[in-house]
This record gives structure tokens, sequence and C-alpha cells, in this order.
């Protein structure tokens, strides 16, 4: 279960703070997609980069199961920086809107690296990545680097890294933003796929209602707040009556 706990997140801005997401709290059950939707600027991202542990909340906790994963620096359970790198590594998928692939390994070898990183058997990382890379349907490209990779490939290939270390929560952002509109469905659903099959707790940011397919938990953001929310997710956020930025 991912937990994000009335989370706020300003960033300084001249002599004031712009408050980029403003109290916002959601869980995500494990084996279940809940997208973010929301124009641009309405904190998507900034709620993305505090649910995976990159930035810390100025306000709020992330939870995995019981353990606080990210908390403001001075708070009793915050984690040091390297602690928060480790647990990114070992129980969060991240797939960042462009694939970040390394132009010079092949799409076997992006998903090894993983496995050699947290010191996996160089053989049984073969494996998995090769698994993977057949479950989101770019076995016959393995040897490929990115330049010879479409961008639906390179995202597949993106997709299939983030899930080598079997991570607790997977955290997708805009998936689809480069794909025509028959390729961002077919992302959609190997994300959902994966996420049943794997038991990740999974959020997809998105600004394109369009693609989500079959995912019905939908929260909407408007000026870093919930504005509306759909089926099974148990987001709030504070009353909408107060301003929305400080
Ligand atoms: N590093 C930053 N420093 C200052 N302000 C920021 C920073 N990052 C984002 N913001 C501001 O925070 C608000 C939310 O931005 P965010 O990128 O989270 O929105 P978004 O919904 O992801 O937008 P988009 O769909 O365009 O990516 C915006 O007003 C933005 O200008």
């Amino acid at each position: 279960m991912l937990t994000l706990d009335h989370i706020t997140l300003t960033y300084p801005d001249g002599d004031h703070d712009l408050t980029a997401v403003d109290d916002v709290s959601l869980t995500v059950s494990p084996g279940t997609a809940t997208a973010i939707l929301g124009p641009s600027g309405s904190g998507k991202s900034s709620l993305l980069a505090v649910a995976s542990t990159l930035t810390r909340p100025t306000k709020g906790l992330v939870r995995i199961g019981a353990d606080v994963v990210n908390a403001p620096a001075d708070h009793p359970e915050a984690t040091s920086d390297a602690a928060s790198a480790r647990l990114r590594r070992e129980r969060i998928g991240i797939v960042f809107q462009q694939p970040q692939l390394i132009d010079s390994l092949t799409a076997v070898e992006q998903l090894e690296l993983v496995a050699h990183l947290r010191g996996n058997r160089p053989r049984s990382a073969r494996t998995r990545a090769m698994d993977l890379l057949d479950a989101v349907g770019m076995a016959p490209w393995a040897s490929k680097r990115p330049a010879q990779l479409s961008g639906g490939q390179r995202q597949r290939t993106a997709i299939a890294r983030a899930m080598m270390n079997s991570p607790e929560v997977l955290l997708v952002d805009e998936p689809t933003s480069a794909l025509d509109h028959d390729r961002g469905l077919q992302i959609i659903e190997l994300i959902t796929a994966l996420t049943r099959e794997s038991g990740a707790a999974t959020i997809i940011v998105t600004h394109d209602e369009a693609t989500l397919g079959s995912i019905t938990d939908r929260v909407h953001l408007v000026d870093g707040r919930i504005s509306a929310r759909t089926a099974g997710t148990t987001g709030t956020s504070a009353p909408a009556a107060q301003p929305a930025r400080a």
C-alpha cells in the first residue's frame, strides 16, 4: 500500500512561497493503478516527485506499508538522503516522461544494469531482463540500442527497467505524451497488466484522460488540490474554500 498523507509541497518564489501541492492525501492499494490528472501546472509532477522520494514534502508523510519513506527533513521519522536513494532502488520503480535510457547500452543491458547496481548475479539478471522484455513485447529488440528504437519501444524498455527490481510502488510520469492515441492506450494497458501481475501500487500521471482505458481510479488536481476523484481511491484534500496558493 502506498499512502500519501496530507502532502504539501511549496517552492520558494521571490518573497512568497508557491504551493505546488496543497494538503493532498491518497492511498493506492497493491495491484491497482491510480491516474493523477490535471491541467499543466496543477502539481501532478510535484506530487509524483514527493511520492518517489526525489523531493521531500514541506508537510506530510509518504508511506509504503507501515514504513515512512519520505518526510520533511526536520520530521523525527525522516530518512537520510542515502537511505532514500536505497529505498528508491529497492522498493520504487520510476518511469520518467522521457525514457532516460543510456545511449550506449542495448535494451537488455539497460535492465541488467539495474540488477548489477543492486548486486544481483549476472545470469539471473539476464533471465529476468529477457522475461520482462518479453512481457512488454520488446524481446525481438533486446539487442538494439535506444537510437535504433521507436519512441514507444523506448517507453516499453523504460517500463520493463522500472519493474526489474519487483518494486512495491511504480510511478509513471506522462507515459503517453510522445505517442499516438493507440500506442498510448497500449502502454497504459501494459502498465495496468504489469501492476496486476506484480502487485505493485501504481500511480500514473497524465493530462490525457483519453488514453486511460480501463483505469477507473482517477484523481483530478487543480492548483495543487484534489478537485474530484472517481472509483476506488481514497483521496482527500483540504476544503476547497481555502486559497489554493500561498
Ligand atoms: N522546481 C520548481 N521551482 C519552483 N516552482 C516550481 C518548480 N517545479 C514546479 N513549480 C511550480 O509548481 C506548480 C506545479 O508544477 P508541476 O510541474 O508539478 O505541475 P504539472 O501538473 O506536473 O504540470 P505539467 O503538466 O505542465 O507538467 C507550477 O506552478 C510550477 O510552475
